[in-house]
C-alpha cells in the first residue's frame, strides 16, 4: 500500500482531483485522476468497470449524483493507503484524448476580443456586430479533429487571399495562430426537443480543460463571410489531458461582468458565474501573454442555454469553447493577432521577433485557479509543436 505525497503547494491537491485517461507500456487506456505528481487508475483502485472504458463519456453519462458520489470517494481514496499497483508516476504515463467529442462548438465570449478581431477584420464597420451583447455568438467546430495536449499539428494549406490580391491562391497558411480558450464538457445530455437553463448548467456541465483553438488567419480571412469560420479553424482543435470537475471550481466562481442590456430572459439565471481562471500562454518557452477568464462577458450556462434554447440535443462528450480570452491589456491578448495587432507589432520570443507562427515554434497554454482550500488548482497545460505543411 502507498500514502500518495501530495505538496502543499500542489495544483492538484484533494481539492482538484481531475480526470483523464491515461495508460501505462503496453496496457489499455483508462481513466485515472491525478493526485500531485501521481495517477490513480481508478478501474483498479475502485474496482469498476466504468473507469476501465478509453474515454469519460461512459462515467459522464451517469449524471451529477454519481459524479458527486465518486468524487467524494476518491478524496477518502487518496488521503488514506492506496494499492501500490494502482499509483503511477505522471511522468511515467501517457495521456489520451480524455473525452470522445460529440459536438462541438465555439463561442466568442470575450468582449475585448470580439473588439479587437473586429477591428483588425472590419475596419469600417463598428467593432461589436449589433447582436453581440444580445446573444453569446458561436460558430459550429469539427469535434473529429479535437485532439490531446502534446499532438504536433500540420501547418494547414487552403485558399487566401489579401485584399490587395487579384485571385486567391493556394498554399500554407502564412499567419497561423493561437486562441487561449477554456473549454467545457456535457456529461449529462438533453433531448432533441428540450433545453438547459442556466440554473440547470451545474447538472449538464461535468467539467472544464484549456483549448487551443488554433486558426489560419489567412484563410479565415477570405472564407468566413458570411458564414463563419470553418478551415480556417478545422484542422485541428488542441484540449488539455485533465478534465477538472466543475465541483473542483466553486471556489473560483465570480459575477460576469455586468450585461447590459439584460439579456432575454431565457439567457438569465442565478448559475450566471464566471470563473476566476489565469491563463498563461507559453510561446517557445517565453510567456507572451496572460489572459484572464474572470472578465468574459458571457458565462459557461449562458453558453449552454443557447445552444439548447432552439431544442437542439446536447449529448455526453459535447465540446463547447469559451471563445478567444483576452484582458484589457495587451500583454493579456489570447491570439496573436491581436498581440502582434495584425502583425504589425511583432513581440520578442526568446529573442526572436515573431508575428505569427513558425514551424518548428512550441505553444503551452496553462491555466490556475483558486481551489477550495484556500491554494490553487491546476488544469496543467495545453501543449503543442507547429510542422511544416504537408507538400503532397
Ligand atoms: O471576429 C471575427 O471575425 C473572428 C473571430 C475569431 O476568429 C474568434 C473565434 O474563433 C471566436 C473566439 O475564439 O472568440
Ligand atoms: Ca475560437
Ligand atoms: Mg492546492
Amino acid at each position: 500500500m502507498t500514502v500518495i505525497p501530495i505538496p502543499a503547494d500542489s495544483l492538484f491537491g484533494v481539492d482538484n482531483l481531475p480526470y483523464g485517461v491515461f495508460s501505462t507500456d503496453g496496457t489499455p487506456a483508462r481513466v485515472g485522476v491525478r493526485v500531485g505528481d501521481h495517477v490513480v487508475d481508478l478501474a483498479a483502485a475502485l474496482d469498476d468497470a466504468v473507469f476501465a472504458e478509453p474515454t469519460l463519456n461512459a462515467f459522464m453519462a451517469e449524471g451529477r449524483a454519481r459524479w458527486d458520489a465518486v468524487r467524494a470517494r476518491i478524496a477518502d481514496l487518496v488521503t488514506g493507503d492506496v494499492a501500490d499497483d494502482a499509483v503511477h508516476a505522471v511522468t511515467d504515463v501517457t495521456m489520451h484524448l480524455p473525452i470522445a467529442v460529440a459536438d462541438y462548438v465555439d463561442f466568442y465570449a470575450s468582449e475585448n476580443h470580439a473588439s479587437n478581431l473586429g477591428r483588425l477584420f472590419r475596419p469600417d464597420a463598428e467593432p461589436l456586430m449589433p447582436n453581440w451583447k444580445h446573444l453569446p455568438v458561436g460558430y459550429h467546430g469539427r469535434s473529429s479533429t479535437v485532439v490531446v495536449s502534446g499532438t504536433d499539428i500540420v501547418r494547414p494549406s487552403g485558399q487566401r487571399k489579401a485584399p490587395t490580391d487579384a485571385e486567391p491562391t493556394f498554399g500554407p497558411s502564412l499567419r497561423l495562430d493561437i486562441e487561449a480558450e477554456m473549454g467545457f464538457i456535457v456529461g449529462a445530455g438533453s433531448p432533441m426537443g428540450g433545453s438547459i437553463a442556466p440554473d440547470e448548467f451545474a447538472d449538464h456541465c461535468f467539467g472544464a480543460v484549456i483549448l487551443n483553438d488554433w486558426s489560419a488567419r489567412d484563410i479565415q480571412a477570405w472564407e468566413y463571410v458570411p458564414l463563419g469560420p470553418n478551415l480556417g479553424k478545422s484542422f485541428a482543435t488542441s484540449i488539455s489531458a485533465w478534465v477538472v470537475p466543475l465541483q473542483a471550481l466553486e471556489a473560483a466562481r465570480v459575477p460576469t461582468p455586468a450585461q447590459d442590456p439584460t439579456p432575454l430572459p431565457y439567457l438569465r439565471g442565478d448559475q450566471d458565474w464566471g470563473l476566476d481562471i489565469d491563463l498563461a500562454v507559453e510561446w517557445n518557452g517565453d510567456t507572451v501573454t496572460r489572459p484572464p477568464y474572470a472578465g468574459m462577458y458571457w458565462s459557461p450556462a449562458q453558453m449552454l442555454a443557447h445552444t439548447t434554447v432552439n431544442g437542439a440535443a446536447a449529448s455526453t462528450g459535447d465540446l463547447f469553447g469559451s471563445g478567444t480570452i483576452s484582458g484589457t491589456e495587451k500583454n493579456q491578448r489570447g491570439a496573436f493577432i491581436e498581440l502582434t495587432w495584425g502583425g504589425a507589432e511583432p513581440v520578442d520570443v526568446a529573442g526572436e521577433q515573431r508575428t505569427f507562427i513558425v514551424d518548428g515554434d512550441e505553444i503551452a497554454i496553462s491555466a490556475t485557479a483558486p481551489g477550495a482550500n484556500g491554494g490553487r488548482i491546476g488544469f496543467g497545460e495545453v501543449r503543442a509543436r507547429v510542422l511544416p505543411a504537408h507538400t503532397d
